[in-house]
């Protein structure tokens, strides 16, 4: 597997205040790195780090085994920052286009990259409309048109649904689902939810150190299961599952919301186990899912 980020004992300081703190992490090719943390973690600080805006104050970060920002890894690495704007005085199919030529195509070239990257984000009719007169969503789909120009293979996205309603959200996350067999990304988004449905891997920052995990549900033989009550029948089904061959600890972490622990060598069919005991008893549920959430795994202590 090719590795497309090498990051090592990466630090930044502001002043007195320590921002990043030793990081170190890698990204092989074809995974989709969610860059999480609570406000002032140092998510922007570590984008910019990545995108070669800032030069880290110690520590190597390497991309495609190039310094971030060189000439090599032009047209390699594309970004949307977290405030890229349009100029509002002109077309967004005219700075498209622009965008294209430096990456060097010929303007018949660029014209056609600029078809493509707006069609994938649903806004071919809006190609003569100036950025200005696009409503705040179109622009921010419009900026992540602008990181798919040319044949990008790692695309680092600061928060790219936020602001977007749920539709034209689901739709980018769909992109960047599709794109995935191809391109490596780093998403730094507030939202767990989009990032468990496209990441495999999670870097967590806090406090300007690294905590990294690996969104697979499948990595032991202890397993997850979460499991959501209509209603709050916990205390009763917590009971009659405890019996369950293979349980290891059921534990209520939310109101109606149980997870379930268990040894999967022993009970294969646990899932299974476990609806036929709620049909038996009359407990209706909303969601059994494998595994648990991504919340769970980074804010809970179980
Ligand atoms: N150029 C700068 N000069 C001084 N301090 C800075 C600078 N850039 C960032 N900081 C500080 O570094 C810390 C991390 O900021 P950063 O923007 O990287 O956090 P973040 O995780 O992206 O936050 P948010 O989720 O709010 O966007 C903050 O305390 C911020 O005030």
């Amino acid at each position: 597997m090719n590795t497309i980020i090498q990051c090592q004992g990466v630090s930044q300081a502001f002043g007195s205040k320590k921002v990043l703190q030793q990081l170190d992490f890698t990204l092989q090719q074809g995974e989709v790195a969610a860059l999480i943390g609570p406000n002032g973690a140092g998510k922007t600080t570590l984008f910019s780090i990545l995108c070669g805006y800032l030069k880290p104050d110690s520590g190597n970060v390497l991309l495609f085994g190039h310094k971030p920002g060189s000439a090599a890894l032009f047209g390699k690495v594309a970004a949307l920052p977290q405030d890229a704007q349009f100029d509002p005085a002109f077309s967004i199919g005219e700075q498209l286009d622009f965008y294209g030529r430096l990456q060097g195509l010929s303007s018949k070239a660029a014209r056609a990259e600029t078809e493509r990257v707006l069609a994938l984000v649903g806004l071919s009719e809006q190609r003569q409309h100036k950025a200005g007169a696009l409503s705040h969503g179109m622009r921010k789909r419009a900026a992540i048109a602008q990181a798919f120009i040319g044949a990008p293979q790692l695309i680092l996205l600061d928060e790219p649904t936020a602001g977007l309603d749920p539709v034209n959200a689901l739709q980018i996350r769909q992109l960047i689902s599709r794109l995935s067999a191809e391109v490596s990304f780093v998403i730094s988004s507030h939202n767990i939810f989009e990032l468990e449905q496209l990441c495999n891997k999670v870097l967590y920052l806090e406090q300007g150190r690294l905590k990294t995990e690996t969104n697979s549900n499948a990595d032991s033989q202890q397993q997850y299961l979460t499991l959501q009550l209509e209603q709050d029948d916990s205390a009763a089904v917590t009971q009659a599952l405890s019996a369950l061959p293979g349980v290891i600890s059921i534990e209520a972490v939310q109101q109606k919301t149980l997870l379930l622990c268990y040894q999967a060598q022993q009970n294969a069919d646990f899932d299974l186990a476990v609806l036929q005991c709620l049909a038996a008893n009359g407990w209706r549920y909303r969601n059994l899912t494998k595994g648990k959430t991504l919340e769970q795994k980074l804010f809970s202590s179980v």
